[in-house]
């Protein structure tokens, strides 16, 4: 199923707002103060809910705790994914030592450097490996998501250094180059100047409806 990159990023922060209702013991939400407290038309939000299946009743409000199961399932298998993380530097740390990383999703069991000074060591509580030993840790440590924090002119080994053995179904990138994944693999870039430039547009174009 294909699903466009604005409704998954929305499913994403109905899943958190719903979490936050869950823990405040809210029962019963209504897709009108969902899309109030997101900034989103109600509207938006019942045609996003609704494209997976039907969940709420038209007029009752959508019960919160069976909602949160609905799109915690639709964003993710239950099931925990192991993640490794390429270029141990000042983004790679800032990442590894920040809570938003802390999830039942996933969870970074492993890093990987070139540099002597890091192979070896151990960084909030994760062993750093070498890059050469890369194919071999990833099966043995059931890795399938890669995290690339490495050099652009790093990033297209990495990528071939994780592929080697096929198991790596996923990468997410934060280096500013583009990479050849191999059929299957799904490569997602980060690029927080990129999000900036759209800002700007948005910001330059004041009224001009974000999506
Ligand atoms: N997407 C974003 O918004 C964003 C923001 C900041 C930085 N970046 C990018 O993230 C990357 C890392 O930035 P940084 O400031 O942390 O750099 P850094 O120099 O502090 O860290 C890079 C790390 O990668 C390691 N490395 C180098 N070559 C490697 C290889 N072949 N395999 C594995 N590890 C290797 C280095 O030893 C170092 O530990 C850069 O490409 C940078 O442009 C992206």
């Amino acid at each position: 199923m294909k699903v466009a990159e604005p409704t998954v990023e929305r499913l994403v922060q109905y899943r958190r707002l719903l979490d936050r209702m869950d823990r405040d013991k809210v029962q019963v939400i209504s897709s009108k103060e969902i899309g109030d407290m997101l900034g989103f038309k109600a509207s938006q939000v019942r045609k996003d809910l609704s494209y997976f299946g039907e969940i709420g009743k038209r007029g009752v409000g959508y019960n919160v705790d069976r909602l949160l199961k609905h799109v915690s399932d639709i964003l993710s298998p239950p099931r925990k994914w192991n993640v490794g993380l390429v270029g141990v530097g000042r983004l790679g740390e800032a990442l590894l030592d920040h809570k938003a990383f802390l999830s039942d999703k996933y969870e970074i069991v492993a890093l990987f450097d070139v540099s002597d000074e890091k192979v070896g060591e151990t960084f909030f509580g994760r062993p750093c490996f070498h890059v050469d030993d890369m194919p071999e840790k990833l099966e043995e440590m059931d890795i399938e998501i890669l995290i690339l924090t490495v050099p652009k002119d790093a990033a297209q080994r990495c990528v071939d250094a994780g592929t080697e053995k096929g198991q790596i179904k996923g990468v997410l990138n934060f280096s500013p180059s583009s990479v050849v994944a191999p059929p299957g693999l799904i490569v997602y870039s980060v690029d927080i100047s990129v999000e900036l430039e759209k800002l700007l547009f948005y910001l330059k174009h004041e009224g001009t409806e974000s999506i």
